[in-house]
């Protein structure tokens, strides 16, 4: 049973937990469904039938409540498909959700390996673009942009468009422009994964001071390393489900005992 820090029953209204100031997100019991058609050809000929088209549901996400406070670095740990990436799409609105509720201070920025930067564009322009994205004024730009660049350390390739990067390259720029405004919460999905060591170590300081400045962040990765040098609590996923939630130590290691049981019992051990 996961120990959630969700709120009672009796305070299940929209702003309850809201209406506390350190709280930064709430997810009251929320649910994320895809429903996928099967093979085209055979939706065709089902069509052509007068049938209806055949489709699975995925619950990917089942019933998740949680209250993440500013200052909180949360680290999401859990096998393949067990929901991780879901619940960061659906916890940034990017992703409706089919039952229950997901309240946000304020929009969350999402920085994934798959967030769009646009290949033709050079880096600087990439900068330019996420960073007006941002918000930011014309002149907070152009003072932005080298800061960025040189986070990055592409500070040489600023010219050249985005194509011409290593994968690691644009990962790392992607996560400096998303953290160039402090955002009040950030979203992070294995970005840091991507980067080399050194830039890890720089990722890993700048979360440190993102978390300084109140904010809050939600990192999933596989390297369980990176999750217990920066988070300050872990949720461990489950086929879409909390299996527990709290101090990283203890989380990660009621995480590792059961993937080496169920190495050991799929060895026949
Ligand atoms: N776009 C999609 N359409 C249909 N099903 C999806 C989609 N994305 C994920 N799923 C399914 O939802 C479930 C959860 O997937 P999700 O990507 O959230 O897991 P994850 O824990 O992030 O996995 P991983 O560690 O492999 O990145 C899986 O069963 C997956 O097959």
């Amino acid at each position: 049973m996961a120990e959630s820090t969700a709120p009672a029953a009796q305070d299940r209204r929209p702003d309850a937990p809201l209406a506390d100031d350190d709280v930064n997100v709430w997810l009251d019991d929320v649910h994320v469904t895809y429903r996928i058609y099967e093979d085209r050809a055979l939706r065709l000929l089902d069509l052509a039938r007068g049938k209806r088209r055949r489709f699975r549901e995925i619950q990917a996400v089942r019933g998740i409540d949680l209250v993440a406070r500013r200052g909180e670095t949360i680290g999401i740990v859990g096998r393949n498909g067990s929901g991780k990436s879901t619940l960061l799409q659906a916890l940034s609105g990017l992703l409706p959700v089919d039952a229950g509720e997901v309240y946000a201070r304020s929009q969350p920025t999402l920085l994934g390996v798959g967030t769009a930067l646009q290949p033709n564009l050079s880096g600087r322009r990439n900068v330019e673009l996420g960073c007006l994205a941002l918000g930011m004024n014309g002149r907070e730009v152009d003072d932005a942009i080298p800061r960025v660049l040189a986070f990055a350390g592409v500070q040489d390739f600023g010219d050249l468009p985005l194509r011409a990067y290593s994968s690691g390259m644009r990962a790392r720029l992607l996560f400096a422009i998303a953290t160039t405004v402090i955002p009040d919460i950030l979203v992070i999905d294995e970005a840091l994964a991507v980067g080399d060591e050194e830039f890890r170590d720089k990722s890993r300081n700048r979360i440190k001071e993102l978390r300084e400045g109140a904010g809050t962040v939600f990192l999933v990765s596989h390297a369980l390393d990176t999750i217990l040098d920066t988070c300050t609590r872990v949720l461990w996923l489950h086929d879409g489900q909390l299996r527990a939630d709290g101090d990283p130590g203890q989380v990660v290691d009621q995480y590792k005992a059961d993937v080496e049981d169920r190495r050991r019992r799929a060895a026949g051990g």
